[in-house]
């Protein structure tokens, strides 16, 4: 089961780009006897600057073929961490690659919103897009420690 981070802009050598290498590397280390991961970082840049729908093309073109379509979203559903681990659970004994799409300044445009398997938020309070990323390489690495049943997690 592949999975891919697409996301809008380049991360430069920074605390937060440190923090999404090591929770990634962490979460492949450990999901390889699982099925899990692993989980890569796809950026794509709109040089350009045409805007969201420019960005949403870009995407579109980086998707993992075939995979879930996940949008990042503050509109989206509000889940606890093992509801997040049970669905990437479940998506890996279906045998599914996923691709989860964090969005630009403006957000992600709203016809890629709509072509969405499932739309994921943070709460509703608007995060940096980078901040978004952390976030989410972390949610899989705690994922990972609840299908493996560590006390990583703790309710
Ligand atoms: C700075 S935000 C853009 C917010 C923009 N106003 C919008 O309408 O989407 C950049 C990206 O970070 C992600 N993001 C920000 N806050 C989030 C939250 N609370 N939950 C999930 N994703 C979030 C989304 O993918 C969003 O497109």
């Amino acid at each position: 089961m592949k999975l891919a981070i697409c996301a809008v802009g380049r991360l430069r050598k920074s605390p937060e780009l440190a923090l999404i290498e090591d929770y990634l590397e962490r979460f492949g280390k450990a999901g390889r006897a699982m099925g899990l991961g692993p989980a890569s970082v796809i950026e794509v840049e709109d040089k350009k600057n045409l805007g969201m729908e420019a960005e949403a093309a870009l995407i579109e073109r980086a998707v993992l073929p075939g995979s879930v379509l996940v949008t990042l979203d503050e509109r989206g559903d509000l889940v606890s961490s093992p509801e997040f681990a049970a669905r990437l659970g479940g998506w890996r004994d279906a045998a599914r690659d996923v691709t989860f799409v964090i969005g630009g300044a403006d957000g992600i445009a709203p016809g890629l919103r709509a072509k969405a398997d499932w739309s994921l938020s943070f709460g509703r309070m608007v995060w940096p897009h980078m901040l978004v990323r952390v976030m989410l390489a972390e949610q899989l690495y705690r994922a990972g420690q609840i299908l493996a049943g560590t006390p990583y997690h703790r309710v």
